[in-house]
């Protein structure tokens, strides 16, 4: 079932319109990958849906998350939709956290804005979650500055799942990450998704990144969605010429292109 449903969608700034008549749909519990180079529109479109675009840019079309079109949606409600329903992790999670302020008072906000509970419990929901991320007790109290950037990025997931949203927004979680760091990020999206049954949508410009985890993809070029479907069949037979240049830019992928068109071609 459709979980959100962007239709016709249109982000425009006063020069430039970014995101051009854009539909597309997240399924419950599904990963859909956003994929397509720099500059396509996708963030835009990661933003516009939590209503997150600065205030240069302007959305048009409909934006719904079950029976609510977001885009009508007023401040307050946003905000509550996107704290429980609706969560975000950025590639550029070091400015998602406070310097000044120790994980564990990170936790403290978030739950003391959406959540009524004790101090007691506060700090065990925070630990547990810590530890589902595979983070130990002691991280709670640390600095943003003194924790890794792969543990930073684990610690903003664990704050993104907090509250069981139906959708995460990954935008690009691994770029600013080495590939070890990265791949295990991925593992862990992996199996919290399929443990809290959360749909995904994950941005990237590396097709490499969706092919082992992703249901369905979406390819965006120049703000366009140029092509889109199962990941199997999208890899394997793409019908756009960009598609398919994104899939000769990866070895892997490729060969199993070569080796797909081989057999059926
Ligand atoms: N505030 C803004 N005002 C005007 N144009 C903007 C603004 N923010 C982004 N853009 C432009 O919108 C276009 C799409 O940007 P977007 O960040 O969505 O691309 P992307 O596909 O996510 O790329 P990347 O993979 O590099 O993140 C770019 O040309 C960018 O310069």
């Amino acid at each position: 079932m459709s979980l959100l449903s962007v239709r016709q969608l249109h982000v425009m700034g006063k020069q430039n319109h970014i995101v051009k008549n854009l539909s597309f749909e997240v399924r419950e519990g599904e990963w859909l990958a956003l994929v397509g180079q720099s500059g396509s529109g996708k963030s835009m479109t990661a933003m516009a849906i939590g209503q997150l675009l600065s205030p240069n840019l302007q959305a048009k079309g409909e934006i719904w998350f079950e029976d609510k079109n977001i885009l009508t949606l007023c401040a307050p409600v946003i905000r509550k939709l996107r704290g429980k329903r609706l969560a975000y992790i950025f590639q550029d999670y070091q400015s998602s956290f406070t310097p000044f302020l120790t994980i564990g008072q990170h936790f403290e906000e978030y739950q003391r804005t959406h959540l009524d509970l004790s101090k007691k419990a506060r700090r065990r929901q925070a630990v547990d979650a810590l530890a589902s991320v595979g983070l130990a007790e002691d991280i709670y109290s640390r600095y943003p500055f003194q924790l890794s950037g792969g543990q930073l990025q684990r610690v903003s997931i664990s704050l993104a799942l907090l509250l069981q949203p139906d959708l995460l927004i990954a935008d690009e979680p691994t770029t600013a990450l080495d590939s070890v760091s990265s791949f295990k990020i991925l593992e862990l999206l992996s199996r919290l998704q399929a443990e809290a049954g959360c749909a995904i949508l994950f941005i990237t410009h590396d097709l490499r990144h969706v092919k082992k985890y992703a249901d369905r993809i979406g390819v965006m070029k120049d703000g366009v969605m140029i092509e889109s479907g199962d990941k199997d069949h999208v890899l394997n037979h793409p019908q756009h010429p960009y598609t398919r240049r994104l899939i000769q830019a990866s070895p892997s992928l490729r060969k199993d292109l070569l080796k797909h068109e081989g057999a059926f071609g």
